[in-house]
């Protein structure tokens, strides 16, 4: 049975103009649903393919704040999120979850300064820190057993070492009852066991193995025959 909070998406394209540039989104133009099954979810894919599109309409359309941020964040210091979120009704599950979070590389300073900021005097102090280590301590404070998240590209100001150890986080908390939808491009955070990784190439978002993956294949082709392809590439 699926127990999960979000278990699927249900798109309405009359919902948008027929002049949007979300009907140019090769993966999501044709797409009437979409199903989510996992606690782990990752959208993977090409630059400008989509991913944070719909991950950032799923994130307003299930009640985020779009910069990120709780569901209590209701701050915008640059409003600029497409009207997907008009389009979409999310399909909910059974169970409601507890606690979510919505966090997305690129705003982390500005929902930094709010965590500061609603945080009080006890508050992580996220600004006092190298920028990995405040995305990382943020995502570790705000991760609950049966919480929702929505990261996008969490990867971003990690080392690999924070990356694992990111990892090992979310691993621990899906196992107790949480859901993630993760953008992301990095082959380490992609290698959590049991997730379901939808691709959004190829004009189609499509489940596919870890294996499969660019992300995967690319960093494996490289470290693997770094000095063979450097040649190759760099001669052009
Ligand atoms: N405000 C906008 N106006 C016009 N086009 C936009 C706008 N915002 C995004 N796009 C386009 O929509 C497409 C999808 O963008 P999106 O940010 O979802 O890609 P992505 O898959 O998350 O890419 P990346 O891996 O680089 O983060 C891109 O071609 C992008 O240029």
């Amino acid at each position: 049975m699926n127990d999960q909070f979000i278990q699927g998406v249900i798109f309405d394209w009359n919902k948008i103009d027929d002049d949007s540039y979300l009907k140019q989104i090769e993966a999501l133009k044709n797409i009437e649903r979409l199903e989510f099954k996992n606690s782990i979810n990752f959208f993977v894919g090409e630059n400008g393919s989509g991913k944070s599109t719909l991950l950032e309409a799923i994130a307003i359309a299930h009640g985020f704040n779009p910069e990120g941020g709780t569901k209590n964040y209701v701050f915008s210091t640059h409003d600029t999120h497409s009207e997907l979120c008009n389009a979409i009704r999310i399909v909910k599950g059974y169970r409601k979850e507890k606690w979510g979070y919505f966090l997305r590389a690129e705003s982390f300073y500005n929902v930094a300064t709010k965590e500061e900021e609603y945080g009080g005097i006890d508050s992580a102090r996220y600004h006092e820190r190298s920028h990995g280590e405040s995305f990382l301590a943020l995502a570790q404070n705000n991760l609950q057993p049966n919480g929702l998240y929505l990261f996008d590209e969490p990867e971003a100001a990690l080392s690999p070492q924070r990356q694992l150890t990111l990892l090992m986080e979310i691993y621990k908390c899906a196992r107790k009852g949480a859901q993630f939808f993760i953008v992301t491009h990095s082959p380490i955070l992609l290698g959590i066991p049991d997730a379901d990784i939808y691709c959004f190439d190829d004009g189609r978002i499509h489940l596919c193995e870890y294996e499969e993956t660019e992300s995967y294949q690319i960093t494996e082709m490289f470290i693997n025959n770094r000095e063979v392809l450097l040649d190759r590439l760099l001669k052009e």
